[in-house]
């Protein structure tokens, strides 16, 4: 039901919702349907009903008694009598005011126009008078005399009698001046009269005299008087035509506004018979029209006329229609709640219908999905029944299972199958799922063809509502390859990438499982601390990966020699170690020892190459030598040692009486670690002096080291492992800067010859980049590369002399100098001097210090010089402490010297303080020979 149809059931309400103030005496008029006032929403709302009775009771419709009795034709006939009425009273008082102008106008003609008339003839007959006076005075002849002379008498009197008009007439002129025109007449009419007796007697000079001196002055002064006359005639007229027209202007202005006054009485007079006739006409009409389209109630009743007769019978028409519709709404409204009843039933039960269709729906869709999911699950799923036979199984299981023949709908499942799997483990699967507990863990499990992998397997009993188990459900994963893999971790993770073997973490591992093994049994066990000989060599020589292929050869042999309980794992670099379970005593350890050492006597082919690796081998023995890994690892470590020192290619026994020299050894190892980062070296510069002149020639730097640890550590005792451990090329690259930049500031400053020597080692030496850096240091210090020596032992020269020979020459390209350090001391010293292109030659301390009291001595020394000399050689003495021997050195034409006579080594101030004493004053450490 809409808007419109509530709408059409509505009340009666008065036009402006309340009592109009016009209205108090004159009834009451109301407005149906209106939009201002109250509106009936709902009519067979019993509220709004009551609300609507009441509303009539209390406005009820009644008739107007101002109108009451009168028709609508009697109205009309009144009121265009009184419209007419009007229009007669205004047309009568128009013609009365035109009337009234018209008499004003006439008025003022009769009184001012018509007086000024009358002048102008007087003044016309004045002017023909003394006309026909001069006229007469100037005729001689009697007839024409008195002819004139009768015309002038007869003008005279026309004259007078006008005159008398005028005084008569009545005029705005004021009296005193028509009689003094009257005066004035009179005097000139009397001179004008005394003409007669000279023109009769036609004494015409007589005539002429008066005419001359009697009347023209009288003729003058009345014209002049008639002129007065009309002027202020003139004058009057005009003040009275101005008033005249006022007056008129005055009426016709009130009769514009009893026009006005008349058309606003005709139009309230049309716009009273609109309202009562076409105004009511037409509500009448909209009211019906709204009756009949949108259920008005009622029509508004006026008056009692036709008008109001029709409204009454549209009302009692309404009325009796409006008692019908409301008969049929109460039907329908009771049939409409007996519909929405059942509707809201029907509703109920179809949105149950709908739920339970959408919820079947829903539970089918979540079927469909389960089982799609089941089919596609990459997990393998199983349902078997209560006795393990497969009731179901999913493409994923079939796959995993070994297709067809695995698991299949009819079969015993794998997990169940006691031939498959483990039996304690199927009986123990089986009672946890009979007691309605889950299972779950990790199975390797066999396929038919006989193959297994590892799978993930969940076990659930499915419980039926009555508590029942009807069936079991298998998860199976397939793991292998997390398994696989895990495994590739574990092995990763406790095994050496290079050679496969064990590595130290896990050979720690097998070191405490045999000495715990060793320790329930009482047993022994030992550990072998293996290390290549000069293991750098190969990889030097043949390159890294040569290196890494031997190292797999290597770890490979040692393997092959031993039992399948023993262990042979990597330590690292070129280290591997031996852990052997169960010894009996200390000469198994010992065969095993041996017989590794020998097994490295034959040659390892890399590469096509064959190469022969000797092994030193460190032993220590359970509980005999340590009772802990660490101690027992440690003290096979010193063992290998001492085999290295033995001179390699041998195996000991660890000796506790050996272990504080070496344990002496490792802790000068531990403390150089580091030591030049944090600045623990220093210099100390020994002069060399020119043997002849006594003058500072250069100086050797010597490097010193003073650990917080050791305290001051003699080069001799850590030399050695640096250079073993490799420490020696930073240490040594240090050296070679550090004394560059100080000889660089002492050629600045005070001899650009100043040369500066120092100590290369073989393994610094054998550095690829060493030249290069040489060059490098001597270019960004500014030094003179030939104030450079470099010194070497013949320990560089015992192998590689194609490679030694090239990094000289590369060198002396360079531009720095080469020295043998320490000659004499070995074997082929001689043919190196030949071989290599040195500059300098260096006689040891060791021939110097007894030089004046051994022949022998001095004769190798001599000998040394010469045969340097020969070669081309400067000859440098180390170690010279006592004028005898500078005076012997002196005599063999040694070069240069070196020693406590000269100076003792200097800190880079100290050999300052003396360069610098020098160039002040020059003087020698030495007296000049
Ligand atoms: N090719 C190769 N070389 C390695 C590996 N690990 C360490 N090294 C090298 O093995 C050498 C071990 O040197 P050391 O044992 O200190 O010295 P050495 O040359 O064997 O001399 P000694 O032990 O004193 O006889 C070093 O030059 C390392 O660079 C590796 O995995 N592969």
């Amino acid at each position: 039901m809409g808007v419109s149809r509530r709408r059409r059931r509505c009340t009666i309400l008065p036009a402006s919702g309340k009592r109009s103030p016009s209205s108090g005496g004159g009834g009451l008029r109301w407005r149906i349907g209106s939009d201002i006032g109250l509106r009936c929403r709902r009519a067979h709302h019993p509220g709004l009903r009551r609300f609507i009775e009441s509303f009539r009771n209390r406005h009820p419709m009644r008739l107007r008694p101002s109108h009451a009795g009168i028709t609508l034709r009697t109205r009309l006939l009144i009121s265009l009598v009184m419209v007419c009425a009007v229009v007669l009273a205004l047309l009568g008082m128009a013609g009365l005011i035109s009337t009234q102008a018209t008499d004003r106008a006439q008025a003022v003609l009769d009184a001012q126009i018509q007086p000024l008339v009358l002048l102008h003839g007087l003044k016309t007959r004045l002017h023909r008078i003394r006309e026909s006076e001069v006229k007469l005075a100037l005729t001689e002849d009697f007839f024409a005399a008195f002819s004139r002379h009768e015309r002038l008498v007869a003008e005279r009197k026309n004259f007078g009698e006008a005159l008398a008009v005028l005084c008569n007439a009545p005029s705005a002129t004021p009296a005193h001046v028509l009689e003094r025109v009257e005066a004035l007449w009179t005097q000139y009419d009397e001179a004008l009269a005394a003409l007669g007796q000279p023109v009769m007697e036609m004494r015409m000079e007589e005539v002429a005299r008066i005419a001359t001196y009697e009347t023209a002055n009288r003729f003058a002064a009345l014209s002049s008087a008639l002129d007065r006359v009309a002027e202020e005639t003139r004058l009057a007229a005009k003040a009275s035509f101005e008033d005249a027209a006022l007056r008129q202007h005055r009426q016709w202005r009130i009769l514009k506004l009893i026009a006005a006054l008349g058309t606003l009485a005709f139009v309230l007079w049309v716009m009273w018979l609109w309202r009562a006739l076409f105004g009511r006409l037409l509500a009448l009409n909209t009211a019906a029209t709204e009756m009949a389209t949108e259920g008005r109630a009622e029509l508004d009743v006026t008056g009692r006329d036709e008008l109001s007769a029709v409204a009454l019978a549209f009302n009692a028409m309404q009325a009796r229609i409006q008692a019908r519709e409301s008969a049929l709404r109460d039907a329908q409204s009771e049939l409409e709640t007996r519909v929405l009843l059942r509707t809201s039933e029907l509703y109920d039960v179809n949105t149950r219908l709908l739920r339970e269709a959408d919820e079947r729906q829903r539970a089918e869709q979540q079927l469909a999905l389960l089982s799609k999911a089941v089919e596609q699950s990459p997990v393998g799923i199983v349902i078997t029944d209560t006795g393990g036979v497969v009731r179901y199984v999913n493409p994923a299981m079939e796959v995993v299972s070994g297709g067809s023949q695995g698991v299949a709908v009819g079969r015993l499942a794998g997990v169940f199958d006691p031939a498959m799997n483990s039996p304690v483990r199927v009986s123990e699967m089986l009672r946890r799922l009979e007691a309605g507990a889950d299972w779950d863990g990790e199975l390797e499990v066999g396929r038919p063809d006989g193959s297994r992998y590892w799978a993930h397997v969940s076990l659930s009993p499915v419980v039926e509502h009555t508590g029942d188990t009807t069936h079991y459900l298998v998860l199976s994963e397939d793991i292998s390859l997390r398994k696989a893999q895990e495994a590739q971790i574990l092995h990763r993770a406790h095994h050496d990438a290079l050679t496969d073997l064990p590595n130290r973490v896990l050979a720690m591992d097998r070191l405490n499982q045999a000495l715990l093994h060793a320790e329930r049994h009482a047993g022994r066990a030992a550990l072998l601390f293996i290390d290549m000989d000069n293991f750098k060599v190969v990889n030097d020589r043949f390159g890294h990966e040569m290196g890494d292929a031997l190292l797999v050869n290597a770890g490979q042999r040692i393997r092959g020699l031993l039992r399948a309980g023993d262990t042979v794992a990597r330590h690292g670099g070129d280290e591997f170690l031996i852990i052997l379970d169960d010894v009996g005593g200390a000469d198994v350890a010992a065969s095993v020892a041996e017989g590794v050492r020998q097994a490295f006597a034959a040659p390892f082919d890399v590469g096509g190459n064959e190469v022969f690796v000797t092994l030193s081998i460190g032993a220590a023995l359970y509980p005999d030598d340590g009772v802990s890994a660490s101690v027992l690892l440690r003290n096979a470590d010193l063992a290998m040692y001492q085999a290295k020192e033995a001179g390699r290619n041998s195996w000991r026994f660890f000796e506790s009486r050996l272990h504080e020299a070496t344990q002496a050894r490792v802790e000068i190892e531990t403390c150089l670690r580091g030591a030049l980062e944090r600045g623990e070296f220093r210099l100390v510069y020994q002069p060399v002096g020119d043997t002849a002149s006594g003058r500072i020639f250069g100086a050797e730097a010597l490097i010193r080291w003073d650990s917080p640890v050791l305290g001051a550590v003699a080069p001799d005792r850590f030399i050695e492992i640096a250079e073993r451990t490799g420490l020696v090329v930073p240490i040594g690259d240090w050296v070679l800067e550090t004394a560059c930049r100080q000889a660089a500031q002492w050629q600045r400053e005070f001899d650009p010859g100043f040369h500066i020597a120092i100590n290369v080692s073989p393994r610094q030496f054998r550095a690829d980049d060493f030249v290069s850096r040489v060059a490098q240091v001597l270019a960004q210090q500014g030094v003179a590369p030939h104030t450079l020596m470099i010194e070497v032992t013949e320990g560089l020269l015992l192998h590689d002399h194609d490679e030694v020979l090239k990094a000289f020459e590369a060198l002396i390209a360079v531009g720095a100098r080469l020295a043998m350090d320490d000659f004499g001391t070995g074997y082929a010293s001689l043919r190196y001097l030949k071989h290599f292109p040195f500059h300098t030659v260096k006689i040891d301390r060791e021939f110097v210090r007894d030089i004046g009291n051994d022949p022998d001595d001095r004769v190798l020394v001599d000998t040394a010089i010469r045969m340097g000399k020969s070669l081309g050689l400067s000859v440098i003495a180390e170690g010279v402490e006592t004028a005898d021997q500078l005076a012997i050195l002196r005599g063999f034409d040694c070069d240069l010297i070196q020693g406590y006579y000269f100076s003792k080594p200097l800190s880079a101030e100290g050999l300052h303080a003396v360069l610098a004493k020098a160039l002040v004053a020059p003087q020698h450490l030495i007296n000049p020979a």
